[in-house]
């Protein structure tokens, strides 16, 4: 059949061939050297699951907690398999080994990340120590945040912010239930607020009530801050554009999300100057606090005025989510197994006396330790690492990768791995303290090699000092109808909604802080 062209007009013609041909000579252009690339390897191609054409399993994983559904696929296809998302191919890794060997073996090979639109805007361009490529800066600005606030010597320089905290913590939850005896409280507002003042200081060098907001005219108060700075940005970084899937695609234009996070990325840069311009005259004025800004000035690094808002940004914001839901999931778990409350509170009594926990005293106190791992294996409060780029061919698990297939790491099913743990659906503190489980990790919740979390150490600290402590002063019993309502909020697993407990000052009478 001959079709008369000149019948039609050339608007829709044009338009036919961007919609109808180019996605499709895309993928068939990008079918064809996968397969070619594929073939010049020695190793197979891991099992793909099938999806659909040009959309591939995108429409599978519409929910937002695909790590569950990584773990149904990984039972059908092996721990090791591909998917597509869009014009994409994603390597997802769900065993501790292959997981491993991607992060410290095949490091070299992966150690790039593809941003979303929405994260390259909100980092500013990969203007961080978390999302950068590994490289110069990556080197440079991780050296400035491990030696100022999350190194160890940083670590203990700036103790007596941590011990502010809980503190803080413990007066508010007295003063909850002296005010309404009786009535459950929740943990999770006061320790969202006393951690978000702790990370403010070691950021910028104080806590700050308000701030008038130059750029945008405004006077803020600290929970606008707390919602610029932290929680827009976590709704933002998930934003998915599906543009980002289909890149050959990326001049349709989306304008309401783009406003959107264009929206969240200029509030949060606003505030973060305008938290920096008030400790410069600080700084300035030459009065002299150990804080991240202050490092980041006073050094030769060179970075740009906008890095340096980044950065701090960044610091911010990770300080907060993880260690609260840790901290969260640990007291939920123990308000409701009462023998494992009893055993740790036995633990503390016998390690402490009437002494207040402190840091000092965890080394010697391995339930809680034990306690800590076992809510970070089962919590998994980064359910997945975000994604890694293959920037050259490489192996995982014995399958050949090749360039440009991202990798999806997924800790909760590492975290989960029926061939390592035994009843892994089960919380049980007990096992890291049984031979079997010495020579193995005891999580990979902080991700591995050199690409492993920076703030290790201080999670650690706030959650197992908190946990101590919280259990040393009262007895916790889950109200009633309290469930394991573990969802993935923003980008990271909490509970859905604040534990709520009912609390009973303990009898023995801790000896008041010098
Ligand atoms: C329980 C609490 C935490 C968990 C489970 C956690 C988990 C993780 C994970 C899985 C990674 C990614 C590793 C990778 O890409 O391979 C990471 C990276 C990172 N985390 Fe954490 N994190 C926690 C607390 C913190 C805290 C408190 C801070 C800082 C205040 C922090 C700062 C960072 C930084 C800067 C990186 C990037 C390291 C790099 O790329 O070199 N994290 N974390």
């Amino acid at each position: 059949m001959k079709i008369d062209v000149t019948k039609e007009s050339p608007t829709i013609n044009i338009t036919a061939v961007i919609f109808i041909f180019l996605p499709s000579l895309v993928l068939l252009f990008k079918l064809l050297t996968d397969r070619s690339r594929r073939s010049s390897s020695l190793f197979p191609s891991p099992p793909a699951v099938p999806g659909l054409p040009l959309i591939g399993n995108l429409h599978q994983l519409k929910e937002k907690k695909p790590h569950l559904t990584f773990v149904r696929w990984s039972a059908e296809y092996g721990p090791v398999f591909t998917i597509r998302t869009g014009a994409f191919t994603v390597a997802v890794l769900n065993s501790t080994d292959a997981a491993k060997e991607a992060m410290v073996k095949r490091f070299s090979s992966i150690s790039t990340r593809k941003l979303s639109k929405a994260l390259t805007l909100l980092t500013s361009n990969k203007a961080m120590v978390a999302m950068s490529d590994h490289g110069q800066f990556h080197k440079v600005a991780k050296h400035c945040l491990l030696t100022s606030v999350l190194g160890s010597n940083a670590q203990k320089r700036h103790r007596r912010h941590r011990d502010t905290m809980i503190e803080n913590i413990s007066n508010g939850l007295h003063t909850l239930i002296n005010n309404d005896p009786g009535r459950a409280v929740s943990l999770r507002e006061l320790f969202v607020a006393q951690i978000f003042s702790l990370a403010l200081k070691q950021a910028i060098g104080e806590d700050i009530q308000n701030v008038y907001v130059e750029d945008l005219g405004i006077e803020m108060s600290r929970i606008e801050m707390f919602n610029i700075l932290v929680t827009d940005p976590m709704k933002g970084a998930i934003e998915v554009d599906w543009r980002d899937f289909f890149p050959y695609l990326s001049w349709i234009p989306n304008n309401t999300l783009e406003m959107e996070i264009h929206r969240i990325a200029k509030r949060k840069k606003a505030v973060t100057k305008s938290l920096i311009d008030g400790e410069r005259k600080r700084i300035s004025s030459g009065e002299g606090i150990d804080c991240y800004l202050d490092f980041l000035l006073s050094g030769d690094n060179n970075f740009t005025d906008e890095q340096v808002i980044s950065l701090i940004w960044e610091s911010i914001i990770e300080a907060v989510d993880t260690t609260n839901a840790t901290t969260e999931w640990a007291m939920f778990e123990l308000a409701k197994n009462q023998d494992c409350q009893d055993r740790l509170y036995r633990e503390i009594l016998d390690i402490c006396g009437t002494q207040k926990i402190t840091e000092e005293h965890l080394p010697k106190l391995p339930y809680l330790n034990a306690v800590f791992h076992e809510t970070l294996r089962l919590y998994s409060p980064v359910p997945i690492i975000p994604l890694r780029y293959a920037h050259k061919d490489t192996q995982i698990a014995g399958y050949h990768i090749p360039a440009g297939t991202q990798i999806a790491v997924n800790l909760y099913a590492c975290n989960l791995d029926k061939n390592i743990w035994e009843e892994a659906e089960k919380w049980r503190p007990e096992r890291f303290l049984e031979t079997k489980y010495e020579n193995i990790d005891k999580t990979m919740a902080f991700g591995s090699g050199k690409r492993a979390c920076a703030g290790s150490l201080q999670a650690m600290l706030i959650s197992c000092a908190g946990i101590g402590r919280f259990i040393q002063e009262f007895h916790w019993k889950l109200k009633e109808g309290e469930k394991n309502d573990k969802d993935t909020v923003q980008l990271t697993t909490h509970k859905l909604h604040p534990m709520q407990a009912y609390l009973h000052p303990r009898e023995v009478i801790l000896e008041k802080t010098p």
